[in-house]
């Protein structure tokens, strides 16, 4: 069993802090853990906004903290997510993440599992598990 506390993980490098500023992120499972997910505790700063598409990758967001929203790119829907709502990237969606006046504080788990040396590309994916 492994057991690990979100607070002293973000003491270390687990915690990740976008390029452009807009989030940071506590991996607390990884790929290295080889249980066929990763888990990350991210914070969505307020104001921001974010292109994403995980190409190669599902996610699925919880969040339980703060208020923000997502529009998803190809048919212009606003899903206004606020603390309890879980939001599923179940079809690759190509969306804008965005944290509202409080940002959003959110619990997510990718599969395949993050390395956790993953860039944000310029098309808003992360890299295959196996590049
Ligand atoms: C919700 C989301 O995808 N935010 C971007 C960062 C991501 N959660 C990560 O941990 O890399």
């Amino acid at each position: 069993m492994i057991v690990r506390n979100l607070e002293e993980a973000r003491k270390t490098d687990r915690l990740v802090t976008a390029e452009n500023g807009n989030w940071d992120s506590t991996r607390l499972v990884l790929a290295e853990d080889n249980a066929g997910f990763s888990f990350h505790i991210t914070r969505i700063f307020p104001g921001t906004e974010t292109h994403i598409q995980y190409k190669h990758h599902y996610e699925a967001v919880f969040c339980y903290e703060g208020e923000g929203e997502v529009e998803t790119v190809a048919d212009g829907k606003i899903w206004p997510i606020k603390a309890g709502d879980i939001y599923l990237l179940d079809q690759h969606d190509e969306h804008l993440l965005r944290g509202k006046e409080k940002g959003m504080t959110v619990a997510c788990v990718f599969t395949p599992a993050l390395s956790g040396k993953e860039v944000h590309r310029e098309d808003g994916s992360y890299a295959p598990a196996d590049d």
